[in-house]
């Protein structure tokens, strides 16, 4: 049997799976089975999920959770969630129904421009190039108007485009770097369609005026969009902070330094900032964004002054306690998946129908609430009671607990502290 193949992509759906199967499944029936279970009765809506992705086998499922009672500007949400983490929902819902209590969340976009750049070489004098840049430029905007036509007409399009000189960097190396508003757009294929565009032109006009060639060498947006930017905050006084018998203040003063801790030691704060995204992951996905762009240019911004930090941060002052953190969020609430996957189209209907200003607020104060419950119990009980609590269905489930030793042993972890070993051995004895 070979491991390799030439036309994979050319099978049918079964064919793959088969060669898929024997290759390096041992042509196990149970392991066809697992696969081809997790289809859809529906086949239409299979196909769909089918044409999402190339070379599809399967479908791979996340659970789709909601969080309830998170109050933001005001207004009430309930925020779905697709994540495999046990207790960040529960964290979530959490954070949301403790800032309910206390006033809820507030959240403010502070900009919304996205960037796209066309890297390029040139030997030659820069004031030169720089003169044909301005020369051009007009001929750069009118020739993507064809691209640019609708977004203009709902108020978005090119904002900018300059000439910037990278040669301190790399030798001959030049960009324009345009900027863009693309409204309730994610954006990045408007914004590559316009930048290849620019490319064509640049490269045809600026080699007519300098009569020497230039050598474009990609055209691509970036996912660090600083300038696209969203505050999320929660405040109150430190006296409203006392919750289950823990004072208020003393809380408060440790939570700080929690998050200073956070701010200065750089291995710390990746732990912090994961925490963070446990909670905005999992609304980018369950509302159809694409996670990576939103995880490389979220971690870009936490280093963005040279040094990995926090991207919350806390205070007291004159007896108030204020947590926040402003995060660069490049959503779509139409294009890509959104109006595609009937899931995302259910989530962005619980959310009712946000726009994507509205959406990075509510993702960001999903990220803030999933901080401060994990650092809340980090700072109070240690993160193991609750998130193992909440992981205990999952251990069951791996020795295959049967519902009637389920109830017994979540009966028993009521008034003991959840382990991996203290949930086998508990399940040994009841299996003696
Ligand atoms: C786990 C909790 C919430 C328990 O917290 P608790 O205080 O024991 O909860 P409770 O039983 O008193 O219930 C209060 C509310 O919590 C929520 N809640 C409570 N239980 C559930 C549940 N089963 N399902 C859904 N929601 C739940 C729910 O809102 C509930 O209200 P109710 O619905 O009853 O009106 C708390 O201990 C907590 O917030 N822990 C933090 C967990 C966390 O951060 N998990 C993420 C995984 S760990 C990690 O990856 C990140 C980390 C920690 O490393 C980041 C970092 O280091 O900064
Ligand atoms: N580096 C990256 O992040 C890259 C990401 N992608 C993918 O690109 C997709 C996102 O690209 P988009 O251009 O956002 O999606 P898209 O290509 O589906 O386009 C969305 C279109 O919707 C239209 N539209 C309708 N109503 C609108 C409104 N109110 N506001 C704005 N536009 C409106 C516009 O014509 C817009 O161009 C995602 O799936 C992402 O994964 C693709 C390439 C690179």
């Amino acid at each position: 049997m070979s491991t390799t193949i030439s036309g994979f992509s050319k099978l049918s759906k079964s064919e793959k799976i088969d060669w898929i199967v024997s290759n390096y499944l041992s042509n196990s029936n149970t392991a066809k089975q697992t696969i081809t279970q997790y289809f859809n009765a529906d086949s239409k809506l299979q196909q769909l999920h089918d044409e999402f992705i190339e070379n599809t086998i399967s479908n791979y499922y996340l659970p789709l959770g909601v969080a309830p009672n998170f109050e933001i500007n005001g207004k009430t949400y309930a925020i779905p969630m697709a994540i495999e983490e046990s207790s960040v929902v529960a964290a979530a819902s959490n954070a949301a129904k403790f800032w309910m209590q206390r006033g809820g969340f507030k959240a403010k976009v502070i900009s919304t421009t996205k960037i796209g750049q066309v890297h390029f070489m040139f030997d030659g004098d820069f004031e030169t190039l720089k003169k044909v840049f301005e020369t051009v430029k007009p001929k750069l905007i009118l020739d993507t108007k064809p691209i640019t036509a609708n977004m203009e007409k709902r108020g978005g399009g090119i904002l900018d485009i300059e000439l910037r000189n990278k040669t301190s960097d790399l030798n001959n190396y030049y960009q324009l770097h345009a900027t863009f508003e693309t409204l309730d757009a994610m954006g990045a294929n408007f914004i590559n369609s316009c930048l290849e565009q620019f490319s064509k032109t640049f490269k045809a006009e600026a080699e007519k005026h300098l009569n020497t060639s230039i050598e474009i060498v990609m055209s691509i947006l970036s996912n660090y969009v600083p300038d696209c930017l969203v505050r999320a905050e929660v405040s109150c006084n430190v006296e409203e902070l006392k919750h289950k018998g823990i004072e208020g203040k003393a809380f408060a003063e440790k939570f700080v330094r929690a998050v200073n801790i956070a701010e200065v030691e750089p291995h710390r704060a990746v732990t912090h900032n994961k925490g963070i995204m446990n909670g905005i992951d999992a609304v980018v996905l369950a509302t159809g964004n694409d996670f990576r762009a939103i995880e490389a240019g979220v971690h870009a911004y936490a280093i963005k002054n040279g040094k990995y930090t926090s991207l919350t941060h806390a205070k007291i002052e004159d007896g108030v306690f204020t947590f926040w953190m402003e995060i660069p969020l490049a959503l779509g609430t139409v294009g890509g998946l959104t109006g595609l996957h009937p899931l995302v189209k259910i989530a962005l209907n619980i959310l009712g129908k946000p726009s994507a200003k509205e959406l990075m607020q509510i993702v960001a104060v999903a990220g803030l609430a999933q901080n401060f419950a994990a650092l809340r119990s980090l700072t109070t009980t240690g993160i193991q009671e609750g998130h193992m609590k909440m992981h205990l269905m999952n251990i069951l489930n791996q020795f295959n607990a049967t519902n009637e030793e389920k109830e017994v042993i979540v009966n028993y972890f009521k008034t003991n502290t959840v382990t991996h070993s203290a949930v086998v051995l508990e399940l040994e004895k009841l299996r003696q």
